[in-house]
């Protein structure tokens, strides 16, 4: 058992050192790593080719562990209309594709243009088609008040989002949060907003939790794992 502890740490020591060595985070090269690595047409060998890297490379995605709690919050919700703040490569898109259920759609945005073209490629490659996503190519302000049409939403119906993932910026979390609730974006039977946090200012967690705690009719706080916060939200009343 010793032995195998001591080969676990010596790998991640030496996983840590070469993403050390290699520096930034390259969108080209985890394109093409997982480009020409994975199964085409294969989701579950997307995701491995992109942990494989990641394991040896910089990388913005998020971690296997990330990634399976949010596996267990899409296959509790199935939910059908789901827009994610920060697509960058595809992986967390892709995750959340492949457990949605058969009439579920993602609109997932990236301000950056190359990292959507590329991002939208892995999406593609992993086997989904434009009728199940779509790629917005624009700042999370921006996208925000143009959803309702990519959505197909009437304003003022029960229908709106069931699922939000914010990875993009912690200091435009909550911005967003009150101008999706502006837009009337959140489905007010029920809606969760997925909070990633990697290690950033604890004061960006502070400023949500805050909104959250002085608007208990509306939201409450599910869970809040070390890099992933769970915020539900319900609108009782129409007005
Ligand atoms: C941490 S990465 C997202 C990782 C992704 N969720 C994953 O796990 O594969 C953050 C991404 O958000 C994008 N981004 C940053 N600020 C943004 C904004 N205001 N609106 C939209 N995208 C933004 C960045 O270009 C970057 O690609």
């Amino acid at each position: 058992r010793h032995r195998v502890k001591v080969a676990s740490l010596c790998r991640r020591a030496l996983a840590w050192t070469l993403r050390l060595l290699r520096g930034r985070v390259c969108v080209r090269s985890t394109h093409a790593f997982v480009f020409s690595g994975c199964t085409h047409g294969k989701a579950d060998s997307v995701l491995e080719t992109f942990d494989l890297y990641a394991d040896t490379h910089p990388s913005l995605c998020i971690s296997p562990q990330t990634g399976e709690a949010l596996d267990e919050a899409v296959r509790r919700l199935r939910p059908s209309r789901v827009l994610e703040l920060g697509m960058h490569c595809g992986y967390s898109s892709v995750r959340m594709l492949r457990l949605l259920p058969s009439a579920g759609r993602l609109v997932t945005v990236e301000l950056d243009p190359l990292t959507a073209e590329l991002g939208e490629e892995i999406i593609l490659v992993a086997g989904f088609k434009h009728s199940q996503f779509q790629v917005l190519t624009s700042s999370s302000a921006e996208a925000i008040p143009s959803l309702h049409s990519f959505l197909q939403l009437n304003q003022g119906t029960s229908e709106g989002l069931n699922l939000v993932l914010m990875d993009h910026d912690p200091e435009q979390y909550l911005p967003d949060l009150l101008a999706l609730e502006k837009e009337r974006l959140l489905c007010p039977s029920g809606c969760a907003v997925l909070l990633i946090y990697r290690n950033q200012r604890d004061g960006d967690r502070r400023e949500v939790l805050g909104h959250i705690g002085a608007r208990p009719d509306r939201y409450s706080v599910k869970s809040e794992l070390q890099c992933l916060t769970e915020i539900f939200y319900q609108r009782k009343s129409t007005s």
